[in-house]
């Protein structure tokens, strides 16, 4: 297939852009470069532009016919977003708006949509299914759903067949740490705690020792980045032969708390670096875990890579490669 793949720069669409790339697709990346990377991109071509550009993205679909978009670009610091929430829904909804009005005027067929468990907010219940409500707590998380609800209604009026993929807690690195993730002032417990362990930073803050679970810090579902983006790959097969358009939730429906990350990582790294208890950050849900009913069953998508070792352990083969960089 001929793919466009708008942040194919980025952590996670560069590492689409590879696995799509050894399947033998077509990639034209489409990115700004405002925090992804020209090196990361290890295959196919990047258009340099911005998505707000509609004469430049006009050009990238008339020179090519796609058969899908798979759409990552956008801004996803959580505090900048309630900071700043027009900016956020500036390059998260609007342009997502104008993305869509080429798909539909273009007669893509298949969209794939990075979306967010930020949509769930606060959830009543840890394990979250698709069908729990959406009620975001910032306004990242809101731009996400808005731009689910444009697709779905698109969807409904003749518009190109969808998967929006609902992310969990994102984490580790290509195996053969080629790329990882690379973002400057990165907020990722993982990436921030490999950081420590590397004398980058001076300590980990531990957000919170008071929520309502085992341990008092708050509980994630972390899916290795390799086994997210094979669910970009089967979610392009599943729309090619047919499916049906689906909202589906990325994690591996167990959840680790902070105490339990922070742990794995001095046992991976061998280093016994600072941890520090710090007050709860704004808007952390105490537990947040992936009901992975749906995919499974839908795209028939396994986890490979379904171990916290191993997600830290290339976390952290990434981290040191890039400070030595
Ligand atoms: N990292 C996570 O844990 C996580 C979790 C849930 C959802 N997501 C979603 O996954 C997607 C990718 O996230 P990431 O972690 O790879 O972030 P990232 O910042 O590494 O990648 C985003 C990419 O989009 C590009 N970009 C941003 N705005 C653009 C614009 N206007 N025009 C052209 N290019 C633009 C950036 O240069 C970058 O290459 C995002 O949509 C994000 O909301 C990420
Ligand atoms: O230095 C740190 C960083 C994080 N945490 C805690 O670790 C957990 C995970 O935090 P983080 O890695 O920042 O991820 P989340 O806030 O859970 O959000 C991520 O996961 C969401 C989906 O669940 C995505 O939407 C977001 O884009 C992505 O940043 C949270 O309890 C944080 O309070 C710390 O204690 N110390």
């Amino acid at each position: 297939m001929k793919i466009l793949v708008t942040g194919g720069a980025g952590y996670i669409g560069s590492h689409v852009v590879r696995q799509l790339g050894e399947a033998g697709h077509e990639v034209v990346v489409y990115d700004n470069l405002s925090t992804g990377h020209r090196w990361a991109i290890l295959s196919g071509t990047l258009v340099e532009g911005d998505l707000a550009d509609g004469e430049r993205l006009d050009a990238v679909f008339e020179a090519h016919r796609f058969d899908a978009v798979l759409h990552f670009a956008a801004f996803i610091v959580v505090p900048e977003s309630v900071a700043e929430p027009l900016k956020y829904y500036a390059n998260n909804t609007r342009n997502t708006l104008g993305l869509l009005e080429r798909v539909q005027r273009f007669g893509v067929p298949h969209f794939v949509f990075s979306s967010t468990a930020a949509v769930y907010g606060m959830p009543e219940q840890s394990m979250v299914d698709e069908s729990a409500p959406l009620v975001p707590i910032n306004p990242y998380g809101a731009s996400k759903m808005m731009s689910e609800r444009m697709l779905m209604d698109l969807g409904v009026a003749g518009g190109p067949s969808y998967v929006a993929l609902r992310y969990f807690n994102v984490a580790g690195a290509d195996p053969e740490a080629r790329i990882g993730q690379a973002t400057p002032d990165a907020t990722h417990l993982i990436k921030v705690a490999c950081q420590a362990a590397l004398g980058q930073r001076e300590r980990l803050q531990i957000f919170g020792t008071d929520y309502p679970t085992p341990d008092g810090t708050c509980i994630r579902d972390y899916i290795h980045i390799e086994d997210l983006a094979r669910a970009h790959l089967a979610a392009l097969d599943y729309l090619a032969g047919g499916g049906a358009s689906a909202v589906l939730n990325c994690g591996y429906g167990r959840g680790y708390s902070v105490r339990e990350v922070a742990d794995a990582v001095r046992r991976v790294s061998g280093v016994e670096f600072r941890v520090d208890e710090a007050p709860r950050r704004a808007g952390d849900p105490p537990a947040l875990v992936a009901d992975n009913t749906r995919i499974r069953r839908e795209l028939g998508w396994t986890p490979a890579y379904d171990d916290l070792d191993r997600i830290v352990a290339d976390a952290w083969r990434w981290e040191r490669k890039f400070a030595n960089q």
